[in-house]
């Protein structure tokens, strides 16, 4: 009976295991079911760039992935959000101390640490790895390389400006840093040095001596030739090889037009420092420089097998060479590929961070062009507002639109400002410094009264205002460059030269902007009532592309469905892919306008 009872009890406590036991299976299952689905779900998600560090998705986007690589397991979790958030994904206040009396203590620290500002590294790998080994090496060490960057913003009281955190960005330039031969970095004319990532030329390099990197000085339409001077001494001081490029201007010239802008008028310069370069050119230079890398890889290989070296093997022009693109966003990458194939490839918007994963064209049966996405690459130097004002942060996402307007006013001089926007800004007072700068709230609550800009509470709408200002300063509709470090000009006298190059530039840039203002001042010279304003608001985005006739239009619609035209980029060329890591391939087969042995002698 005891016994029997025993073994009721003995079947309960079994039963009851085997219960707790499925339970615990099934929980298994759920998680692992739950883990694959977020892993599948992740992998349908279209590549974003994650710069903004307050998101707390990516937050524990992160935390999960360092899950995921430490096994999980009891308080892995936390472990891993803390580990997430301290490898700085989460920036505190989001700004840069910018005080006059912190700054060159600042600048010192900056100095002292510049090396350790890397671009992350891609883990050694071999083909005979599996994709999961390779995939956590990858993210293993990239989550070390964020590790890193935080402790030096921790450790040194330095501030990191944001940059490109998502590891899927990094992949695509891993893979077109790996394929290249020559490495072309697209930087903006105005201000070469922001743009210039000297450690990504340093990376090319660790993965093949032979590969070089080319610093393509784009929208050199935009700098006058003595400001090109400059930059050209500056460039062959410091050993940097570079050439100017205007996409604008190439692709102007393809469809015969000719483009308006001042320093346009001494491009063609018989001096190869100085010149911008036209496409054909372009094309001929690329090839060139990177026929004479595989040309060095080649000789080499053949010296290190001891094989005779005949005249010809060397001089032989290999099968083909692929030059990479890369760049921060906006700088004009996809604008000089559409030059450079002849025709719209890749599509070209001022909103940065347009393009997503590389591209790979193949211009002829010897050029291969590969066009990385843009890339915010981790810096100190500039503050969120300047990295708004330079067009490496979308201007839409701008919240405190006053400090990146503060950084036109302080480079833009005064008269400029007042020229082109046919404004009156507040003089300083008898107290203050003459020469100081407008501030944001000055410049943009003159621009709002010149265009009866109001917002909905009856005040100055300083936030249309200054996406129009930032958006002119981008576009080059106010002029702006920043001269080589240590000019002595820009040391000693920086007023004058200002002064003269803004007003010699200004008239230009004046002209440039007539037509995009002529709409603006039709509007200020009428009520600024609450429908105008309304109406007012919804031409914003297209600014100088809407025509005159188009007010009753806008009138009618209502303003808050208007969104900024997002230009799609056409993909429809895209053709399969090239078999190496699912990235597309078109082949565009043009004549080579210039014969390459010729042109090179
Ligand atoms: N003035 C001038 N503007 C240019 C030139 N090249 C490009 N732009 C403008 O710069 C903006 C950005 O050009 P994109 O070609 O889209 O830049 P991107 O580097 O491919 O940008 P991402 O897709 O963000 O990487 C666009 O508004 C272009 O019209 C140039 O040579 N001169």
């Amino acid at each position: 009976m005891g016994g029997g009872g025993g073994g009721r009890k003995d079947r309960g406590e079994g039963l009851g295991r085997a219960l707790t036991r499925q339970r615990n299976k099934a929980a298994a299952a759920a998680k692992e079911r739950g883990h694959a689905l977020a892993l599948a779900r992740r992998a349908r998600q279209p590549l974003e760039s994650v710069i903004e560090v307050s998101d707390i998705d990516a937050v524990l986007q992160r935390a999960a992935e360092q899950d995921l690589l430490l096994g999980g397991g009891d308080g892995a979790d936390d472990d891993a959000l803390s580990a997430a958030l301290g490898s700085g994904l989460i920036d505190l206040d989001g700004t840069v101390e910018t005080e006059e009396e912190r700054r060159w203590l600042r600048e010192e620290q900056e100095a002292l640490h510049a090396g350790s500002l890397k671009v992350p590294r891609r883990p050694p790998w071999t083909p005979q790895m599996t994709v999961e080994e390779l995939d956590a090496n990858e993210k293993r060490a990239f989550l070390e390389w964020r590790r890193n960057l935080a402790r030096l913003e921790e450790n040194e009281k330095l501030v990191l400006t944001p940059f490109e955190k998502n590891i899927d960005i990094w992949r695509q330039l891993w893979r077109v840093l790996e394929r290249s031969d020559l490495l072309v970095m697209v930087v903006d004319a105005r201000d070469p040095l922001f743009y210039r990532c000297p450690d990504l030329e340093v990376y090319a390099q660790e993965i093949d001596e032979h590969k070089r990197t080319l610093l393509l000085v784009n929208k050199a339409d935009l700098l006058p030739l003595n400001v090109r001077q400059r930059w050209a001494e500056y460039f062959k001081q410091h050993d940097i090889l570079y050439l100017f490029w205007s996409a604008k201007a190439a692709t102007a010239d393809l469809e015969g037009k000719k483009l308006s802008s001042y320093s346009m008028e001494d491009w063609n310069t018989a001096d190869l420092d100085t010149k911008i370069y036209g496409r054909d050119e372009l094309l001929v230079r690329l090839q060139g420089e990177a026929e004479y890398i595989v040309n060095q890889k080649g000789a080499l290989r053949a010296e290190e097998d001891h094989e005779s070296i005949r005249s010809d093997s060397v001089s032989t022009r290999p099968k083909h060479v692929v030059v990479g693109f890369v760049g921060y966003p906006n700088v004009g990458k996809s604008s000089t590929i559409n030059a450079l194939v002849g025709q719209k490839r890749t599509g070209v918007t001022s909103t940065p961070g347009k393009t997503k994963h590389f591209q790979t064209l193949v211009i002829s049966e010897e050029l291969i062009l590969c066009d990385c996405p843009g890339l915010v690459f981790p810096s100190f130097s500039s503050s969120r507002h300047e990295m708004v004002a330079c067009g490496v942060l979308p201007i839409d996402r701008m919240t405190k639109h006053r400090g990146a307007i503060q950084v036109v006013a302080n480079r833009v001089p005064r008269n400029v400002l007042e020229q082109i926007y046919k404004i009156t800004l507040p003089k300083p007072k008898a107290y203050e410094q003459p020469s100081r700068p407008p501030t944001a709230a000055e410049l943009l609550r003159a621009y709002c009264t010149s265009r009866g800009h109001v917002s909905h509470a009856g005040l100055p709408d300083e936030t249309r205002a200054a996406r129009q200002i930032l958006k002119d300063y981008l576009d080059g509709k106010i002029p702006h460059f920043e001269l080589p470090p240590g000019d002595t000009d820009s040391e000693t006298e920086p007023e004058e030269t200002t002064d003269l190059e803004g007003s010699d530039t200004a008239v230009a840039a004046t002209t440039d902007h007539c037509a995009s203002d002529e709409q603006d001042e039709d509007l200020s010279q009428a009520d600024p009532n609450i429908s105008h304003v309304l109406s007012d608001l919804e031409s914003f985005d297209l600014g100088s592309e809407v025509p005159k006739n188009s007010t009753k239009k806008k009138k009618e619609t209502s303003y808050k469905h208007h969104k900024k035209p997002q230009r799609k980029k056409d993909r429809s060329w895209r053709v399969g892919n090239d078999g190496a890591d699912g990235s597309a391939v078109v082949r565009v087969f043009q004549k080579p306008a210039v014969n390459f042995a010729t042109a090179t002698g």
